[in-house]
């Protein structure tokens, strides 16, 4: 099989008040969608930050198209892996457009501009989160889902093989969480991949092929989506009875 875009090799994060974790060995390979599901304060944002190489693992590595992230400088990894995290700072006062255009300091030089062919993407991408007739606005007027879509617009606008994302549909109405996870579906169809973190089960049944399921005694399971999600398992997951049922051939789930 073809070297996988993001791998994990025996894999622990370090979870300050957890003696151990089952150790993860996974790879995800170009065209998958991996869901991270798990309660609250599991784990689920520390493993997207030491995928990311910005947290260190207790033990294990991470490698990203066969190179260990410790290998690889930041510039790198910029162009092939997009963040999007939970928390959006605001470092100094910026449009819309200009905070998208981040997304292509990989690309530039110390002292280049962006060339109108940056531009382009980045207005193409703002395009495709709707974002596209605010683009002269300073960000700290944007409303919490506005800004949750420029961060996925950020994130596009980077041109990443592959997404790590923090639950991307926060903050987002049902037709833009419909919309994001359709675009990330429309990056993974290009060869592309993504990891994210969701709370939404049944935003992970419609959309991920494949899930990792974070227990809090540090258990982990993982593997195609049609696999794991037995009502079982989530009631364990999520410490809730479930009620399972189906719309359209996808499972549902809802609490009871
Ligand atoms: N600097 C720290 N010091 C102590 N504990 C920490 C620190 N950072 C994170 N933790 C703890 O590590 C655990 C995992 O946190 P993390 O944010 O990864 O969970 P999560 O699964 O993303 O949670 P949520 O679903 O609530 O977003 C939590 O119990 C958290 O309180």
């Amino acid at each position: 099989m073809a070297t996988p875009l993001l791998s994990l090799h025996d894999l622990v994060i370090h979870i300050p008040e957890r003696e151990s974790g089952e150790p993860l060995d996974l790879a995800v390979h170009p065209g998958q969608c991996w869901g991270i599901l798990g309660p609250n304060g599991v784990g689920k944002t520390t493993l997207l930050h030491t995928l990311a190489g910005l947290r260190a693992p207790r033990r294990g590595s991470v490698r990203l198209a066969g190179t260990r992230l410790a290998e690889l400088g930041r510039q790198a990894v910029a162009r092939r892996m997009a963040l999007v995290f939970q928390d959006h700072h605001d470092g100094f006062p910026a449009t819309v457009l200009e905070t998208a255009l981040i997304g292509r300091h990989p690309y530039l030089r110390a002292w280049d501009v962006e060339s109108p062919e940056d531009l382009a993407i980045a207005r193409g991408a703002l395009a495709r989160v709707d974002l596209a007739h605010l683009e002269h606005r300073l960000i700290a007027t944007l409303s919490g889902g506005e800004r949750q879509r420029l961060a996925i617009a950020t994130a596009l606008t980077q041109t990443p093989e592959l997404y790590l994302l923090d639950e991307p549909t926060n903050h987002l109405d049902l037709h833009h969480q419909s919309r994001v996870l359709a675009l990330i579906h429309e990056e993974v169809a290009r060869d592309g991949a993504a990891v994210l973190s969701l709370h939404d089960v049944n935003l992970a049944a419609r959309h991920c092929d494949h899930l990792l399921l974070l227990y809090p005694d540090g258990q982990a399971c993982w593997g195609a989506t049609d696999r794991m999600l037995v009502p079982e398992a989530l009631e364990r997951l999520y410490g809730q009875r479930l009620a399972r049922g189906q719309v359209g051939g996808v499972p549902i789930f809802i609490p009871h």
